[in-house]
């Protein structure tokens, strides 16, 4: 029986667990990724304290006044660091080359913040995956709160990678190397309460599916959240369990895994008209890639022998600077 709902997983035995432990949690941890693409992990490690803190900062980022967020605007469709406002983006593009409804939504955008040797932050083939981080001025805290934040995210997200190469039926490390120089992206979404009606067919956030390997999201629990298509086609909405993460994993994620785990479309619904301010809502999403010249390839447990796998090789930079060109209003 596929799963249809969004399973919650405890990964909190994995770090330091038996080999039975471990692979208790990673069985659980591919039958969500093959069956619907998204899991909900609770154990995570990462103090309520650190998440409060970077609510609180990004918050009132939002709360400045236009011009002041404008100021570290996003400077170039294929950079993506900085503030983008309403309805500037539509991610709904990424599958339908139709939708045209801009997001209701505004967000910031960091990259890495602890850079590799410049001989390979800044080669060639790097393409702008290293670009400079835009740090507003207000508030003060905003960057050392996100960048302790994205430093944290990147551990978590190489324990899920951990986890997801034993899943796999991979040597536990599979991963390791290629991730080590990652060029994850760190965002925060506000969606402002909907005073005024949205033009038909506009949402928070258009249906779309994540570019890279994997997606760490804290979403707030308000009216208009995320909705999640499962293998029936039917929209089901992500429990929202407080102290959780939400995990999804990305179109690379799949591709890498020759489809055998599936990058789900998921989309942020409208709330009800006349929920009035208690509709704000924020979101933390934590983006990982891996290097940008990790090469992706079918690996090797995703294929029957002799089995042609469906994709050609790319590298991890060239997949993702493709997609993020796509989306940009
Ligand atoms: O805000 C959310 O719950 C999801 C946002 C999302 O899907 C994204 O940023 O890719
Ligand atoms: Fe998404």
């Amino acid at each position: 029986m596929k799963l249809l709902q969004v399973p919650v997983i405890d990964i909190s035995a994995f770090s330091a667990g038996t080999a039975e432990e471990k692979q208790h949690i990673a069985r659980q941890v591919d039958q969500a990724c093959r069956d619907i693409g998204f899991l909900v992990i609770s154990g995570h490690g990462v103090s309520p304290e650190r998440i409060a803190d970077m609510r609180r900062v990004s918050r009132a980022f939002f709360d400045l006044p236009h011009a002041e967020k404008a100021r570290v605007a996003r400077p170039a469709p294929d950079v993506t660091r900085g503030y983008i406002g309403m309805e500037e983006e539509s991610v709904g593009r990424l599958r339908d080359a139709n939708a045209k409804a801009g997001d209701l939504n505004e967000s910031l955008m960091i990259g890495p913040v602890d850079l590799p040797p410049a001989a390979y932050a800044f080669a060639p083939e790097a393409g702008k995956h290293f670009a400079p981080n835009l740090w507003p001025e207000q508030p003060a805290e905003l960057r050392e709160v996100w960048s302790a934040y994205y430093r944290e995210m990147g551990k978590l997200a190489q324990t899920l990678m951990r986890i997801f190469a034993l899943g796999l039926g991979l040597e536990e490390t599979f991963f390791d190397d290629k991730i080590d120089r990652h060029i994850s992206r760190l965002r925060v979404r506000n969606y402002p309460a909907q005073i005024a009606q949205p033009v038909p067919g506009q949402i928070r956030a258009g249906a779309h599916s994540d570019y890279g390997s994997l997606t760490i999201l804290a979403a707030e629990d308000r009216p208009g959240g995320l909705q999640v298509c499962n293998a029936e086609g039917v929209w089901v909405d992500v429990p929202i369990v407080p102290d959780c993460y939400i995990i999804n994993i990305g179109d690379l994620m799949a591709r890498w895994t020759n489809d055998t785990w599936v990058s789900t479309l998921h989309r942020v619904v409208n709330p009800p008209a006349g929920s009035g301010e208690d509709s704000r809502r924020q979101s933390l999403v934590f983006f990982h890639n891996p290097n940008y010249d990790a090469e992706i390839s079918c690996i090797p447990t995703c294929r029957a022998e002799g089995e042609v796998p469906r994709y050609q090789p790319i590298t991890s930079g060239e997949y993702l600077r493709n997609a993020f060109v796509t989306t940009q209003n």
